[in-house]
């Protein structure tokens, strides 16, 4: 099959991530937040996340680049040694050749450029739901030619399916698996059928911030959503409706940051385990999501994810408000 490869390294990066992730959340009381310069919170797991998939991308596939989310800078001063040292016993719990020092060369290797074939990661995507306690996602695919390929999209703290964590992959034109936090497949998975009125729900972010939960409800109740939708942080938003939990997910732009341009590690793995399970994504206009020019999506706005049948009627019911 093509791009076996990639999704078997593509798999386990993630999943020996996810894991990092679960044994941060176990042993330490309360994950420090480190405070990025955008003010936004970064934890020892995102780094060490970042750090193991970034170690796999560079061994399997040394001329790829790797658009990551995060990068060493704040870990290499002198003052943080503490927690270097920290992400470094995390990392090598799972892979015993990490030293402080290559811990802070594999996160960089994911400082890459978009080019015509690279990789974009969010090591935690949902940062705040992990310290909260809630949901969060490990984040990784592979894009060619603007093309997503390859996405992973494993959810440690999701049960759904009857399973106690969710790993979604999906390789463009085979479909959609889900596996178990082990790596053992489960079944394909598909997104809801119009008829399935129950599951039509809608899912959005938990921190009011990152969308406009007023468009959001009044859109839903437009295209005859009427139950109170499903908050939750992160990409598992992408995975409830690629395994039909919920028929929509609505991202539209914050009137408090209404500059703020969507990331494409943010949305990669998401899209295409929705797509391959038979759901559409677009963005408010119904524009597809632009993965071919740099790490933000300049010329989107908004997200649109949706089962596919009831596409169309959102974004005519998004054209229509105000
Ligand atoms: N104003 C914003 N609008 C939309 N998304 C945002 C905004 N600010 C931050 N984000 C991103 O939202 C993601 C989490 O989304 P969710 O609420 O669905 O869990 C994070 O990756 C975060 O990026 P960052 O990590 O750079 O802060
Ligand atoms: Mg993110
Ligand atoms: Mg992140
Ligand atoms: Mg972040």
């Amino acid at each position: 099959m093509v791009y076996d490869t990639e999704k078997q390294v593509a798999i386990k990066a993630a999943i020996a991530a996810a894991k990092l992730c679960q044994q941060v959340r176990q042993q330490e009381i309360t994950p420090e937040a480190i405070q990025k310069k955008d003010r936004s919170p970064v934890t020892i797991a995102d780094f060490g996340a970042q750090a193991l998939i970034c170690q796999a991308l560079a061994a399997a596939f040394p001329s790829d680049p790797v658009v990551g989310e995060e990068d060493a800078a704040t870990l290499r001063q002198a003052e943080m040694s503490d927690q270097l040292a920290k992400v470094t016993q995390y990392v090598q719990a799972i892979e015993p050749t990490a030293t402080p020092e290559t811990v802070v060369d594999w996160i960089d290797h994911g400082n890459g450029q978009v080019t015509s074939r690279y990789w974009t990661l969010d090591p935690i995507d949902g940062t705040k739901g992990f310290l909260r306690g809630d949901q969060y996602a490990v984040a990784l695919a592979l894009i060619e030619a603007g093309d997503i390929k390859v996405g992973v999209l494993a959810c440690p703290a999701l049960e759904m399916s009857g399973q106690q964590g969710v790993v979604l992959v999906a390789v463009r034109g085979q479909g959609t698996e889900l596996l178990t936090m082990a790596g053992q497949p489960v079944k394909s998975v598909q997104v809801a059928s119009p008829e399935d009125k129950e599951r039509l729900r809608f899912v959005e972010s938990v921190e009011s911030g990152h969308g406009d939960q007023s468009q959001q409800s009044a859109v839903a109740k437009a295209v005859g959503i009427t139950a109170d939708s499903i908050r939750m942080d992160s990409q598992a938003k992408y995975a409830a409706v690629a395994m039909g939990e919920a028929g929509l997910y609505l991202r539209l732009p914050s009137p408090k940051s209404p500059d703020y341009r969507e990331k494409i590690w943010d949305h990669a793995a998401g899209v295409l385990v929705v797509e391959e399970a038979g759901g559409r994504v677009s963005d408010m206009n119904g524009k597809p999501l632009n993965f071919a020019q740099s790490d933000r999506m300049q010329d989107n706005r908004g997200v649109v994810v949706s089962n596919g049948t009831i596409h169309d009627t959102v974004l005519k019911a998004l054209a229509a408000s105000p």
